[in-house]
């Protein structure tokens, strides 16, 4: 069980439209009374770039504490010549909190480069927005016997950031998405034990790079096939602090991880 708050993600990835997203966000809005309250559970939706507006809007009219995020964001801070991209400064202009940086569709569908996932880092922290640093290993990686090296490197990443090393306390503005490439979208999720062993060894990475404070404290949530049914398991091992949900983010379950997810967080 975490004795850290749990923190619960909706990556929407590219679905939904204006309607699909506003009834998702009423949904997970009208649902507050029956959730724990934001001392407990940090409920973060990320809906494709042009329905933030929409679904800070739903969230703010239901008076929800939950947060936006965007789901990718432009190597520079405050945008200019890159076509195609959000800046972390309009992420923050919309009134998003949180970005996803590292996504495995990133990496491995749009081959972002670790050039590319360094600079996002530096500028989603520098904007002082959140950021939720996703990790993972492909299958290939797992088989061959190393599971962890390629995770260390992609964390290389992140504690090779300048303003890290200056700035200790940003990382309370990180959450570490451990999300098995294997296990996104296939349905196929890791064990409760192969998930706690990489978080475990995650933790201890961030120790060694930072301070056994940091590392206490950061939260390390999992990610790939979450659903309702392996949710209560997963949550249960004492370094999964939450989950970041893609297709069940989709669904009315949602409701009911955060629920169960947050029930056990508060009962650890
Ligand atoms: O990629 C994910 C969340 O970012 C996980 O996706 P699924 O929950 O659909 O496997």
């Amino acid at each position: 069980m975490s004795i850290r708050k749990v923190f619960v993600g909706g990556n929407h990835k590219c679905n939904g439209s204006v309607t699909a997203t506003s009834s998702r966000a009423r949904l997970l809005a009208e649902a507050a009374p029956d959730l724990p309250s934001s001392d407990d559970v940090d409920i973060v939706i990320a809906p494709p770039a042009p329905y933030i507006l929409t679904t800070k809007a739903v969230l703010d009219e239901h008076g929800s504490s939950a947060a936006v995020a965007l789901q990718d964001v432009a190597i520079a801070r405050e945008g200019g010549a890159h076509t195609g991209t959000v800046a972390a400064d309009m992420a923050a202009d919309l009134g998003a909190a949180w970005v996803i940086v590292g996504h495995s569709e990133r990496r491995h569908v749009y081959g972002e480069s670790d050039a590319h996932t360094r600079a996002k880092i530096a500028a989603v922290l520098d904007a002082d927005l959140g950021l939720i640093y996703c990790v993972g290993e492909t299958l290939e990686q797992r088989e061959g016997g190393d599971a962890f090296g390629p995770v260390a490197a992609q964390m290389a990443a992140l504690f090779d950031n300048p303003a890290l090393a200056t700035k200790p306390e940003l990382w309370a503005n990180i959450v570490v998405a451990y999300e098995p490439v294997w296990a996104i979208g296939t349905g196929k999720v890791a064990s409760p034990e192969q998930a706690q062993e990489i978080h475990t060894q995650l933790r201890a990475a961030v120790a060694a790079a930072t301070s056994p404070d940091i590392a206490a404290a950061v939260r390390i949530i999992y990610g790939g096939s979450v659903k309702l049914a392996n949710c209560a398991e997963l949550i249960a091992m004492p370094d999964i602090d939450g989950f970041l949900i893609g297709g069940a983010s989709l669904k009315p379950e949602f409701v009911d991880i955060i629920k169960t997810a947050a029930a056990a967080g508060a009962s650890a």
